[in-house]
């Protein structure tokens, strides 16, 4: 018998984004026009990125052969990042996912700007991250510019700018780190063993589950990733947020909401779940990657002489049509 529903199903009959489309339905002519100059300033068709500058697939500037030897060395990390992953793996179960949603879907946190998230971000120190010495801002802006030297599109510039502001989690809700950054993984499903320590799962209860512990677990091949429930943490919280008050593609989104969840975009691990739409977004997310990982070597960016041109971006792509409120100066709910 097929598992009941227990978390979010969205509707993959529905266009992506129709959230924008609906609003654009309600909306008088005058918001219509508004709405027609932001999707084209955004080159968004349907909800889909168009092929914009330099196409989002195009090779980036690292040399990744080179640079994968630089990072992601776990076996090498402190004991810093080994005890985040053992605590991690151990308490991010299915029970513990179901209620970190129902409590993210019921509240705001806070209401803040972009750039007031990027500034109360900068005093966290991620402890899963075994390669940055820089603070979350630097990452931000250097994986933004990264991206804008190679000469992506704008919305794509601006998933590196914003791709880890869920780690703000930190400061509301969160249990610890553990529940808020490092790799992520499926829950629910037998945990692979590409997952990095794989053996650090032993003591999580789910390891003995009689259905989470089989291959499939309460999933069915092809049922696509977006119905599959990841470790909640900075991902998952941040899409969330993007999908309901942003203007940005589904590539971009998909950026966001995976850009962790490394078994799969690096490891291969986890294919069976994927659906025809997954093969797409598997590519964006693969474009995206090199930009968070390796620019993490690169010179420390100036922030307040960055700050003008980002801003520019976050009003196209936080655009506010409902209230004509610019990007730069929407509160956001988070
Ligand atoms: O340690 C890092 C960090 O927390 C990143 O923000 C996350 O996206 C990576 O997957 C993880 O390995
Ligand atoms: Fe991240
Ligand atoms: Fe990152």
């Amino acid at each position: 018998m097929a598992p009941a529903p227990i978390f979010e199903q969205p509707n993959v009959a529905e266009p992506f984004n129709n959230h924008r489309d609906g609003l654009a339905l309600e909306a008088t002519s005058d918001d219509i026009d508004q709405v027609n100059i932001l999707k084209s300033a955004m080159k968004v068709k349907q909800g889909t990125a168009t092929q914009e500058e330099k196409d989002i697939y195009e090779k980036s500037q690292f040399d990744a052969e080179k640079d994968k030897a630089q990072f992601r060395q776990y076996e090498d990390a402190c004991d810093r990042v080994k005890n985040f992953y053992r605590e991690q793996h151990e308490k991010q179960t299915v029970a513990y996912n179901l209620k970190a949603r129902n409590n993210f879907r019921f509240k705001t946190r806070a209401e803040m700007t972009i750039w007031e998230a990027i500034e109360k971000l900068n005093t966290l120190i991620d402890e899963s991250d075994p390669d940055t010495s820089l603070s979350q801002i630097e990452h931000l802006l250097q994986s933004a510019e990264a991206i804008r030297r190679d000469g992506k599109p704008r919305w794509m510039q601006v998933v590196g700018l914003i791709h880890d502001l869920g780690k703000l989690l930190f400061f509301f809700d969160a249990q610890g780190q553990w529940d808020v950054v490092g790799d992520t993984f499926p829950v629910g499903c037998a945990f692979d063993e590409k997952i990095i320590y794989p053996g650090t799962f032993k003591n999580n209860p789910d390891s003995n589950d009689p259905i989470y512990s089989t291959k499939y677990g309460i999933y069915t091949p092809g049922c696509g990733i977006d119905n599959v429930m990841l470790s909640w943490g900075h991902d998952e919280y941040l899409y969330h947020l993007c999908k309901d008050q942003s203007n940005l593609p589904e590539e971009a989104l998909a950026m966001i909401r995976y850009h962790s969840f490394y078994p799969w975009h690096n490891q291969e691990a986890y294919m069976w779940m994927m659906n025809e739409k997954d093969v797409k977004m598997l590519e964006a997310v693969r474009a995206f990657n090199p930009y968070d990982l390796y620019s993490k070597s690169d010179e420390v960016p100036k922030v307040e002489v960055l700050r003008p041109y980002y801003e520019e971006l976050l009003d196209e792509a936080f655009f506010d049509h409902e209230n004509g409120i610019r990007g730069r100066d929407r509160k956001l709910r988070w």
